[in-house]
């Protein structure tokens, strides 16, 4: 099956976790014949089943949802501890005498899965992991294209050689975590053009391009290097749909060539996003913190205090190399005019 056979135009609006990523964005990127996507890493079962019931209500057209293949770590109390006198001096500065410890890392992949495959939508996306044959026939059974998000050349070749549809070749300009399950996450360091040929010739199924991509002109390249359609983050981070706290979304439109950077110290796992105190004070640190979600999930009441308060510094301003390029308008809107800035070329 093709990328164009589901949804015409070669854009995907790419899934971003964090609440940012919204029903009617989804919806609205879906009906325009782009390919809108859900983030659903961090909601529960009830939560994914409600919000998709939300995007079925605003569109009959092709959706997907995203999740993070991720099995549920466990961290010792020790490692827990530790990390916990790393965040003091952050959650001491508002006041507080601990910083709460939630009762679960993150949400059961498991479980979410089972949620997917109920709720057949026509495409599923995964990344920071890799499904087994058996999850991705399973996901053929229920008529689910399956897309897995790559860093490099090897993990391409894992996900077609499982039976995936198509594979995200995510370079290291994205916003966002990376999606790195082979290897060192350090180690995975290609831009979108260097990653795209190099998938392309090694593997036969459709090549989605990813990282920095923010104009007609970006996705027009993408798809001359042979890429079947992009997926964009960054972009539609400030479309009028995506629900960003006012602090961040100032950040984000005021970007100009403040730098962005990779960082573990947020989460865990390396991600891209502009650069602020907390990670530079983290920096010296930041390969001894517990991986992802346990950092992601100690220092997540730091961040929601800290957007309460519009303390940029201490928030993660997850977005993309191209940040600089981002333009705030309505997502239907955004669509259009990537299609007319192609076609103008
Ligand atoms: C705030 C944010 C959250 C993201 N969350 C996810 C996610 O949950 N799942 C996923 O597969 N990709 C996620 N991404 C990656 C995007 O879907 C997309 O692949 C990436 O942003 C492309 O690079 P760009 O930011 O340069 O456009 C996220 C990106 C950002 C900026």
């Amino acid at each position: 099956m093709t990328l164009a056979s589901i949804f015409p135009h070669p854009i995907i609006q790419g899934p971003t976790a964090g609440g940012f990523n919204t029903p009617a964005q989804v919806a609205a990127v879906s009906n325009t014949g782009a390919l809108g996507s859900l983030a659903c890493c961090l909601l529960s079962p009830e939560a994914i089943r409600a919000q998709t019931a939300q995007i079925r209500a605003l569109t009959d057209r092709p959706f997907c949802l995203n999740f993070f293949a991720q099995e549920t770590p466990k961290p010792s109390a020790a490692e827990v501890e530790q990390a916990k006198e790393w965040l003091k001096p952050y959650w001491s500065s508002f006041g507080w005498t601990e910083l709460p410890t939630p009762a679960k890392w993150c949400e059961d992949f498991s479980a979410q899965f089972e949620t997917l495959i109920a709720l057949r939508p026509a495409v599923a996306s995964f990344t920071v992991g890799i499904l087994s044959v058996q999850q991705i026939q399973r996901l053929h059974d229920a008529g689910i294209f399956v897309i897995g998000t790559i860093t490099h050349v090897e993990e391409a070749i894992a996900w077609e050689s499982r039976g995936a549809d198509a594979v995200i070749a995510s370079g290291v300009e994205s916003g966002g975590h990376r999606g790195t399950f082979i290897g060192a996450q350090e180690d995975a360091k290609l831009g979108v053009f260097e990653l795209l040929p190099a998938v392309i010739a090694a593997v036969n199924i459709p090549v989605i391009a990813a990282g920095g991509i923010m104009d007609g002109a970006d996705i027009k390249r993408a798809l001359n290097a042979g890429a079947q359609a992009v997926q964009m983050g960054t972009a539609f981070l400030v479309t009028d749909e995506a629900t960003v706290n006012p602090a961040y979304r100032q950040r984000l439109l005021t970007a100009g060539d403040h730098p962005t950077r990779l960082t573990r110290a947020f989460s865990g796992r390396y991600a891209r996003g502009l650069e602020n105190r907390f990670m530079r004070e983290m920096a010296a640190i930041e390969r001894q913190l517990p991986p992802y979600p346990v950092q992601n999930a100690l220092t997540s009441p730091i961040r929601a205090e800290a957007a309460k308060r519009g303390e940029s510094e201490l928030m993660s301003l997850w977005c993309g190399t191209g940040v600089a390029r981002a333009r705030p308008m309505p997502a239907a809107k955004l669509v259009e005019t990537l299609l007319a800035e192609i076609s103008a070329i």
